[in-house]
């Protein structure tokens, strides 16, 4: 069987969880760089359209099928590849678990993604993404008060967790305050060190620009 092959963008947070995903599970797996920059942007070009009809990374290419959306790949990586589980087996905390993700995946990063912030324009954008940052850890924070073990929910890794750190490094790229939300940051420490986590850091990745890669 192929080697998996993952469309994804050294600083694409999306991307950033299923990297996480691939790497607790321990599968190996190729990048196809996508710039989200260069040229206007790669995701627009008829090319990777025809992979990805949103035009946004990260897409998927395992089985010998395309998988787009990232909730939804770390599900089917979680339902075929059931090794280092990524879900809770307690249906109470499964659902805690696709809470905190959904928060994210869908009540966050979508307000800062670069499309948005495109349209927004360059002088607000800064302001625009601390503001739903802010609201959506206000959320999330409120929700690790009650789920929270060593990481999201429980003493596990979750899908949860594959989905926080990332956010987690969007926030402080547009220097949103950090302080009021002691558990995220709490939880993020925790993992900055975690081998799989490294592994799928923007700085560790091919296509990270040299400057900034460490
Ligand atoms: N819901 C999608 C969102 C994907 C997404 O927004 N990707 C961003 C990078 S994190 C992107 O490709 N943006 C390109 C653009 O805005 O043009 C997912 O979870 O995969």
């Amino acid at each position: 069987m192929a080697k998996p092959v993952l469309y994804s963008y050294w600083r694409s947070s999306c991307a950033w969880r299923v990297r996480i995903a691939l790497n607790l599970k321990e599968i190996p797996y190729d990048i196809k760089a996508v710039s989200l920059i260069k040229g206007g942007g790669e995701q627009h070009c008829n090319e990777y359209r025809e992979v990805n009809p949103m035009e946004q990374v990260p897409s998927l290419c395992i089985d010998g099928h395309t998988f787009v959306e990232s909730l939804s790949i770390m599900h089917y990586l979680e339902e075929t590849r059931p090794q280092r589980p990524l879900m809770p087996q307690d249906c109470f905390k499964r659902a805690k678990v696709r809470e905190i993700c959904e928060v994210i995946a869908s009540g966050i990063q979508p307000l800062q993604n670069l499309v948005v912030l495109i349209h927004v324009g360059e002088e607000k954008k800064k302001e625009w993404a601390q503001k739903w940052i802010t609201r959506g850890f206000r959320a999330v924070e409120k929700l690790l008060s009650a789920s929270a073990g060593k990481y999201c929910v429980g003493d596990e890794i979750t899908l949860a967790d594959c989905c926080l750190v990332p956010q987690v490094f969007n926030a402080r790229r547009f220097h949103v305050d950090l302080r009021p939300f002691p558990i995220i940051l709490r939880i993020d420490r925790e993992l900055e060190n975690h081998p799989a986590f490294r592994a799928a850091h923007p700085s560790a990745q091919p296509d990270c620009p040299p400057e900034v890669a460490k």
